[in-house]
């Protein structure tokens, strides 16, 4: 029998995530997660489901490389390690994939190349997707590597979307345009809201509102992007957990000029310490509700803000599509705060979704309606799966290659 066993990696700046599939019926044999790499409080836990059984470590974990060595060994322990001849390939997210990347790709040293020019215009991501690939190559030379890439999705957006309104000549020489970043995640999420509806992906418009520690919204028109709120880098758009999304750009020269600070901290301070830490200290949805729930005006008006920027991409989409068929709610915050999702889309019946807070109140994991009958644009729960998403492209690539 061939080889049908994928092992997907989503290495993000500080945490990896991973998935071992059989790609026969797409069921997952092991997950995991590894947190705070290179702090003192790494953990990692694993899960075989093969056994039903969790482990978990805590104690540093120096770097992505060590972490990766652990994923393996807690892989081994459970015999699924990375030396099974069932392995088919591993499949990598990579954040970054510029202009050139429209789809799924074997890893080789142009492309290896490529995702390192590209380290610029994603800082805190490509270096540990790049990491997680060099080690998965040296632990199994022989296994196709394959990247799927987040921008890959929004290659459809049209150049009047794509574009900023600056010099063309220094746009072009520079690559300076919108990529737009969760691809992978808008993508899978538009079809399985498609099919929530019962209609054909070709048939539906959608926005998609991928909230997790990095947040974005997209517009997706019959199954292809026309538009998302991340840019050249996913620093653009929503406000995030730590990173501020949209404002002037005369904010930088600003705080250059009168702030005296250097590139490199402004830089840090817009990805790593604003968003809703920047606000009140602390980037957790849940932390920020449970101060809320306790009278704190700081979480309060975080919270506001949050939810300010969030509807105003809504409106904008809107406007963009046309005709909305759904909204969709999907990561971290959008599966889990109905306090999130009530507050967005409050206010927005004129233009056709409602929120119904029975329906809102329901948790589960499957892609369920919260949206009242009546309601002309459905608003939907939708979990995203990004790490099935790219077991899936890589097991046709790979597939496609025998
Ligand atoms: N039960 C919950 N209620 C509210 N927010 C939650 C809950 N669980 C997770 N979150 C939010 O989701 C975020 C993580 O989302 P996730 O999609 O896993 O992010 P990432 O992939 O960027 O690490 C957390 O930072 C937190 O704000
Ligand atoms: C692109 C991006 O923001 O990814 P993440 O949400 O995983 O940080
Ligand atoms: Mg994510």
């Amino acid at each position: 029998m061939s080889p049908s066993r994928v092992l997907v990696l989503n290495s993000g700046s500080s945490s990896v995530k991973y998935q071992l599939l059989d790609m026969r019926d797409s069921s997952r044999l092991a997950t995991g997660l590894v947190e705070r790499i290179g702090e003192q409080t790494s953990r990692l836990r694993h899960t075989a489901l093969t056994t039903g059984e969790t482990r978990e470590h805590n104690g540093p974990i120096a770097d992505h490389q060590a972490a990766l060595k652990t994923v393996a060994e807690e892989l081994a322990r459970d015999g699924l390690g990375l030396d099974s001849p069932e392995l088919a390939a591993i499949g990598h997210r990579v954040v970054h994939g510029g202009m050139f990347f429209t789809e799924p790709t074997v890893v080789d040293d142009d492309v290896l190349a490529e995702i390192e020019r590209l380290i610029p215009v994603a800082p805190l991501h490509n270096p540990a997707n790049l990491t997680g690939i060099r080690t998965a190559m040296a632990l199994r030379p022989d296994l196709p590597q394959v990247a799927v890439f987040d921008t890959a999705f929004h290659t459809t957006m049209p150049e009047s979307a794509a574009r900023y309104a600056i010099d063309t000549r220094i746009a072009d020489r520079y690559r300076v345009r919108r990529y737009g970043f969760h691809g992978t995640s808008h993508a899978y999420v538009s079809r399985a809201t498609a099919k929530l509806l019962g209609r054909a992906p070709e048939d539906v418009n959608v926005i998609v509102l991928h909230l997790g520690n990095g947040a974005s919204a997209s517009a997706v028109r019959g199954g292809r992007c026309v538009d998302t709120s991340m840019g050249l880098t996913p620093l653009e758009g929503l406000v995030m957990g730590t990173r501020s999304g949209d404002l002037d750009p005369a904010v930088i020269f600003h705080l250059a000029r009168v702030g005296g600070m250097s590139m490199d901290e402004i830089d840090t301070l817009l990805n790593k310490r604003s968003g809703l830490f920047g606000l009140c200290g602390d980037n957790d949805m849940r932390e920020i509700q449970r101060r809320i729930d306790e009278g704190d005006e700081e979480a309060q008006l975080a919270f506001d803000i949050y939810i300010h920027r969030l509807k105003k991409y809504i409106g904008a989409y809107f406007a963009v599509l046309g005709r909305v068929d759904a909204i969709a709610f999907t990561a971290g915050v959008g599966e889990n705060a109905a306090a999130v999702r009530a507050a967005a889309v409050a206010g927005l019946e004129g233009l056709g979704p409602a929120v119904d807070d029975g329906l809102n109140a329901v948790r589960g994991d499957a892609p369920r309606l919260i949206s009242p009958a009546s309601a002309r644009v459905a608003v939907a729960v939708v979990p995203t799966d990004e790490e099935l998403e790219i077991a899936r492209q890589t097991y046709a690539l790979v597939g496609k290659d025998k």
